[in-house]
């Protein structure tokens, strides 16, 4: 068996979670990649709610879903992940965080700890029990190393009872690769 690479990993992880009818969450588009493979796990009956600050990345998220005749299974928002509460009502089966910059856009426009926890935070309320939050985390540019401690120190201390956390990460290669972390909600906590 040959060993997954990082990306290849994170959607194997959502295949075997998402069902159809379910609804899911893509908390950065980017480029829309994710929100077009969750769209295809969801079905007719299910929803992606896909979230990105720059409004080039909705778009082409859009066209993406347009492209392929999936619009109608996706909501793509304006908007921060740390909104991700105030758009989605429902329990939520997976949620996929590409973390870092879009490649070929601004590389100013990064994730933040912050913001990023308080999705994190956020989503851990609204997942179904054997839900799973998939983080890709990207920390070679300015940020990503920042960002990256304050995701590990959060995740670390999620209590096992109730939330699961595993890491999956390459250790012999070159130039800061992505890694990634995957959550699976056990039992419903009052999480902080
Ligand atoms: C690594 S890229 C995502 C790549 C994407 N998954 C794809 O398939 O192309 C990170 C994205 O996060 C977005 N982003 C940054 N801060 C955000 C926030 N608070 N909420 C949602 N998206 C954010 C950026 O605009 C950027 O498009």
């Amino acid at each position: 068996m040959k060993l997954q690479r990082v990306l290849q990993y994170a959607q194997q992880l959502l295949k075997a979670t998402v069902e159809e009818g379910d609804t899911v969450v893509d908390a950065t588009a980017g480029n829309g990649h994710d929100t077009l493979f969750l769209a295809q796990l969801v079905g007719d009956s299910g929803q992606v709610y896909a979230f990105d600050v720059q409004k080039s990345a909705v778009d082409t998220t859009l066209l993406r879903l347009l492209d392929h005749g999936l619009e109608h299974r996706g909501l793509v928002l304006h908007r921060g992940h740390e909104e991700v509460a105030k758009y989605v009502h429902k329990q939520v089966a997976a949620a996929i965080f590409n973390l870092g910059y879009l490649p070929g856009s601004n590389h100013d426009i990064i994730t933040k700890p912050n913001t990023t926890i308080v999705a994190i935070q956020d989503l851990l309320k609204l997942l179904k029990i054997g839900g799973l939050i998939v983080l890709v985390i990207y920390h070679g540019h300015p940020g990503g190393k920042e960002e990256r401690d304050a995701v590990i120190e959060y995740v670390s201390q999620l209590p096992q009872k109730y939330v699961h956390v595993l890491k999956y990460e390459f250790l012999n290669q070159q130039n800061d690769p992505p890694f990634v972390i995957a959550l699976e909600k056990m039992k419903d906590y009052p999480i902080e």
